[in-house]
């Protein structure tokens, strides 16, 4: 929110969802958010695009997310946009929904046909949709999904944002394996966190600025979503202050490189997998852009940008029967 209204990137949905006023967050935070967001809406674009939005698009995890209100007003919703989360956060979604006709208003205008369903913790309407399943409960969400109309036949992007590291490693691998015996055509799309392996000795040095800073990370972004890689410094203190907060890292021994974030997918059935660092991501985002929001908001630390962008990462992995040309898709 705080990055929206400072101008890094528009989304007129987000403030229907944020309950306290917009409260501030440093420059680093906001461009991570920036490279977050931009990225994966980058990847969900060219999906889009390769199928013609003839495909349906599932948000596991979804959260607050506002891709489906961002994707109608482009022109571009895929024939059905699924949300799947747990029962309490998609009644407080559905909640939001119901009071905010500038919410409730675009699902209104996609819908035709027969009654739009709506109760506490489910919504069906023509092209949206969203469940309160367990993502790890994969018999129950597909039958769940299926109710809604969910085609598996359909070319179907997953998108995983801050999800699978709240799993541990065997059911996030179950989760992509019911994805791969699902879908023949098929391309998930996962935002997650991965080691600072690339960082260099000088740059760890800067430890002092650098626990003042993961502390202010903590209460803003990562507490909320995230969680790090326990292989060096920065993830070590990171862990150890989300333990003391009592938020379960039962998924980080997933993120140990980029390697293993990719070797999750070709290990459960994805015929192609790659996975970028944020700062790799950040570089390679329309630069144009990128000097834009780089005005907004001056600066200090440089490197402390580098190592936040160093510890996350975007995965991506497709399969593909219908031939469309997924295994291309990149930045
Ligand atoms: C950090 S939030 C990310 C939300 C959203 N993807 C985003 O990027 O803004 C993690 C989300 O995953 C959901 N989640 C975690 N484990 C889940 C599970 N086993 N089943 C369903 N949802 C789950 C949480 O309820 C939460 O909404």
């Amino acid at each position: 929110m705080f990055a929206v209204s400072s101008g890094y990137w528009k989304d007129p949905y987000i403030q229907y969802f944020v309950r306290q006023a917009k409260e501030r967050k440093a420059p680093e935070i906001n461009r991570g958010y920036y490279a977050r967001v931009q990225g994966v809406n980058l990847l969900l674009n060219a999906f889009l695009r390769k199928t013609e939005c003839n495909c349906q698009i599932i948000n596991l995890g979804a959260g607050l997310d506002t891709t489906f209100w961002r994707l109608k007003d482009e022109n571009l919703l895929p024939k059905k946009y699924f949300e799947v989360d747990f029962p309490a956060i998609v009644a407080r979604k559905l909640y939001n929904i119901k009071s905010k006709p500038p919410l409730s208003k675009p699902i209104m205008e996609t819908h035709s046909g027969e009654s739009l369903l709506l109760d506490a913790h489910s919504l069906d309407s023509a092209r949206y949709s969203i469940i309160g399943a367990d993502l790890r409960n994969l018999k129950d969400m597909e039958e769940k999904l299926k109710k809604m109309s969910m085609d598996p036949q359909l070319p179907t992007l997953l998108v995983s944002e801050c999800v699978l590291v709240y799993m541990t490693p065997e059911q996030s691998a179950s989760l992509l394996q019911w994805a791969t015996n699902t879908f023949p055509t098929a391309m998930l799309i996962n935002y997650e966190q991965v080691t600072m392996e690339s960082l260099s000795h000088e740059t760890l040095l800067l430890e002092n600025n650098l626990l003042e800073w993961i502390n202010q990370l903590l209460i803003t972004w990562g507490f909320f979503c995230n969680q790090v890689n326990m292989m060096d410094r920065f993830g070590q203190i990171m862990v150890e202050n989300l333990q003391r907060r009592q938020c379960n890292l039962a998924g980080v021994d997933t993120c140990q490189s980029l390697q293993s974030q990719t070797e999750r997918f070709l290990s459960t059935g994805w015929e192609s997998a790659d996975a970028w660092n944020m700062m790799n991501v950040y570089s390679n985002l329309p630069q144009e852009d990128v000097m834009r929001i780089e005005k907004l908001e001056f600066l200090d630390e440089k490197e402390l940008l580098e190592q936040l962008l160093l510890h996350y990462c975007i995965s991506w992995a497709t399969k593909d029967s219908l031939g469309l040309g997924l295994a291309g898709i990149t930045f």
